[in-house]
């Protein structure tokens, strides 16, 4: 099962929903700080743990984590930034009676627990906060973060103050969506999520390895998926798409254009007229974008695209050509970076997660919004947050690969959304089995390793 997402608000309900269902705040609160000492402990072992708390129901998930790892033989020491306020925090601060310091006397110890603030932060960290959380942080060899590593915008992954990197946070119920958002990703570590025993159903999620259809028994290469990718001036990027396509288990794949195409398998079909498009009932699916220029040429090639009645996937250069907010695009997937993305759906506002579900109700396509936190929107309302990628995806020509992969999920049969979550997970998995020094054309060669 994917991971659940949930704003706070959502999260907030959520919470409710399992109290008026007779489930106390101190009992949920108990499971959390239950879980997060078993984190911790299991990452850590035993040893000296400093718990930084904070006056709401995060500080008291702290204060239950200590109990719990005094019980299993660790030196625990607290520090309260402020005196506990919220009712919980209060009762579980009572049951506390170890060893306990001001914020101010905090001395780093080898295991850090920052339980100032989570889900109920409102602005940042007051600057010597910040800093003392960040240095205590630093020097010990294990820093773990509750819920969110304080400082954090749960719902956008904004840093209100300069926020510490953390080995692992442990997160109760749901993730937020800052575990998946930049800036505050690389600050998370291991993202661990604790059970406590709240409905946290979501159309959110975090995207999870996926099911890709298995090859039928009777299958023929047009049955097996047909994509059709359209070329035009830089026939280099159409290779990499069309040889992506080709590997990702697409049993048909013909290139369109006048190009030089090198380093394409043999496989690979190439030439045929525009008017294919329309005319074959086999293809599945119709790729353009990568390497299409934007003259003439591409607006001409764009339209027979747009006509043909296929299920499409429009990247790069299409995404320039197709022009600022696209409507009644069904059965699209939009694969737009930041920079295209902005020029495809100007002027909306809100969180990335907020603004791409937009942009997918606008448009009625799918949209990818890439980057180092790739989200995929539906117009229904699903949005499926990609696992953290190497940062060294971020190269030339991965996009163009990316676009491949999901060109041929599609043309195999898989619903749009699902192919484009798919090809996501597909691609962050090939760039960690290709390594730091990858180039795009290394990824195709790992996606057999991938989809085996
Ligand atoms: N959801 C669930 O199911 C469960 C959630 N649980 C836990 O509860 C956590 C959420 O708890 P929460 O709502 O009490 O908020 P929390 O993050 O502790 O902070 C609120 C306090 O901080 C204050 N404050 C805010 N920003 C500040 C700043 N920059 N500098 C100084 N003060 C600041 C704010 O004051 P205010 O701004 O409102 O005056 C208020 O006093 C959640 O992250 C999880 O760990 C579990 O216990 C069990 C089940
Ligand atoms: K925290």
């Amino acid at each position: 099962m994917p991971r659940p997402i949930l704003t706070a608000d959502r999260m907030r309900a959520a919470e409710q929903a399992a109290i008026e269902g007779g489930t106390s705040v101190e009992t949920l609160m108990d499971r959390a700080g239950t879980a997060l000492a078993e984190a911790v402990h299991r990452l850590a072992g035993t040893g000296d743990t400093l718990i930084l708390c904070g006056p709401g129901n995060n500080g008291g998930d702290g204060y239950v984590a200590g109990r719990k790892l005094v019980e299993r033989g660790h030196r625990v020491r607290v520090a309260a930034l402020a005196p506990p306020a919220s009712a919980a925090c209060v009762a579980a601060a009572s049951r506390w009676d170890g060893e306990t310091v001001t914020f101010e006397q905090a001395s780093p110890s080898p295991i850090l627990v920052d339980c100032l603030f989570g889900t109920g932060l409102t602005h940042g960290l007051e600057a010597t906060v910040s800093e003392r959380l960040s240095d205590l942080a630093k020097s010990a060899s294990s820093a773990i973060a509750c819920d969110l590593p304080s400082g954090v915008g749960s719902d956008d992954g904004r840093c209100l103050s300069p926020v510490p990197a953390f080995d692992m946070t442990v997160t109760f119920g749901a993730l937020k969506p800052a575990h998946r958002l930049m800036p505050a990703l690389p600050s998370m570590g291991r993202v661990v999520l604790a059970d406590i025993g709240i409905d946290a159903s979501s159309t959110w999620f975090e995207i999870g390895r996926p099911e890709v259809p298995a090859l039928a028994a009777a299958a023929h290469k047009y049955s097996r998926g047909y994509v059709a990718v359209l070329a035009g001036e830089m026939s280099g990027a159409a290779s990499l798409a069309a040889s992506a396509a080709a590997r990702s288990g697409a049993g048909y794949v013909r290139v369109i254009g006048d190009g030089l195409f090198q380093g394409l398998p043999a496989s690979v079909v190439v030439g045929g007229k525009l008017g294919l498009l329309a005319d074959d009932g086999r293809i599945g699916s119709v790729l353009i974008g990568p390497g299409v220029g934007r003259g003439a040429g591409a607006k001409a090639l764009l339209q027979a695209a747009l006509d043909c009645g296929k299920p499409l996937v429009l990247d790069a250069d299409a995404l320039n050509e197709l022009g600022a907010n696209p409507t009644g695009m069904s059965d699209a997937i939009l694969t737009p970076h930041a920079g295209e993305f902005a020029r495809l759906f100007p002027g909306l506002d809100g969180t990335k997660p907020e603004m791409t579900l937009q942009a997918a109700r606008n448009s009625g396509a799918i949209v990818v919004s890439k980057g180092p936190d790739t989200l995929v929107a539906s117009p229904d309302g699903r949005l499926g947050f990609a696992p953290p990628a190497p940062s060294w995806l971020a190269s030339a020509g991965t996009g163009d690969v990316l676009a491949g992969i999901i060109s041929a999920l599609r043309a195999r049969g898989m619903d749009a959304f699902d192919a484009a979550c798919a090809g996501v997970w597909i691609h962050g998995r090939a760039a960690e089995l290709a390594g730091p020094l990858m180039i795009a054309d290394d990824l195709i060669s790992e996606l057999p390793a991938v989809l085996a």
